[in-house]
């Protein structure tokens, strides 16, 4: 576990997406993007589904941030969210899986503790990452015990809607680097350019995560467009 947790140590993530209902959504694409984003020098990859990641595994052999999105009714915990999509993350060969650690109650209607026990009694060779939104959340995770606490849903839940790290506000990320003391942190979530991606390495980071600004094409094209029409 310790191996993967070096290999990652000061580098890039990044994460390769493509919903359905995105022009990329295909295996054989995230695969590609994982591959190429090897190519630029990534230490690892995070990615979304079991499709996905079984084969972005067989085209890089670098470490895989495992998640399944899946949404159950109207429930707003959408990252990994119950231990059906741990089982099957679990079966994939990823060495990290990644689940929603705000304090939302789950789907399954379970809390973070009694989640996070389950999940680690029945596998306890996996590292644990933590999506929060808040410092108070990060925190708690790291007091749980995941191996890797990151600020994802910061700006995605209610409690922090509309807010996001830009050029000048790492605030939340110096906190939780502060106050997180055994967990590794990594920024994931908005991390849109070289800058900040460094900016937020000097913080003390673990590792940065970026997904947007390199996989979705869609968002790379549309900021060059809007500028255009500046
Ligand atoms: C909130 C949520 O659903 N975040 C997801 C988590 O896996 C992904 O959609 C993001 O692309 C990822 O976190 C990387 O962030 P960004 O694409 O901003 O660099």
């Amino acid at each position: 576990m310790q191996r993967v947790l070096e290999q990652i140590k000061k580098g890039l993530v990044v994460s390769c997406q493509a919903l359905e209902g995105e022009p990329l959504h295909s295996s054989f694409i995230m695969g590609r993007m994982a591959l190429a984003a090897k190519d630029g020098g990534a230490v690892g990859i995070r990615a979304n589904s079991v499709e996905d990641i079984v084969e972005i595994k067989k085209q890089v052999d670098l470490p895989v941030i495992g998640i399944i999105k899946q949404v159950y009714g109207d429930h707003p915990v959408f990252i990994t969210p119950t231990m059906k999509e741990i089982d099957a993350l679990a079966q994939t060969g990823c060495e990290i899986i990644a689940t929603d650690a705000t304090s939302r109650i789950r789907p399954d209607g379970s809390n973070l503790e009694s989640f996070y026990k389950e999940v680690r009694s029945r596998h306890p060779h996996l590292l644990l990452m933590a999506d929060v939104s808040t410092v108070e959340e990060a925190i708690v995770a790291d007091e749980l015990g995941f191996e890797i606490v990151a600020p994802t849903l910061y700006g995605y839940t209610a409690e922090t809607d509309g807010l996001k790290i830009d050029d000048h506000d790492y605030a939340v990320i110096s906190q939780i680097v502060k106050e997180v003391k055994n967990a590794k942190v990594v920024a994931e979530g908005n991390v849109s350019t070289p800058e900040i991606a460094k900016s937020v390495l000097d913080i003390g980071v673990h590792a940065v995560v970026v997904g947007g600004a390199i996989t979705r094409p869609q968002l790379i094209t549309k900021k060059f467009a809007d500028a255009l029409k500046n």
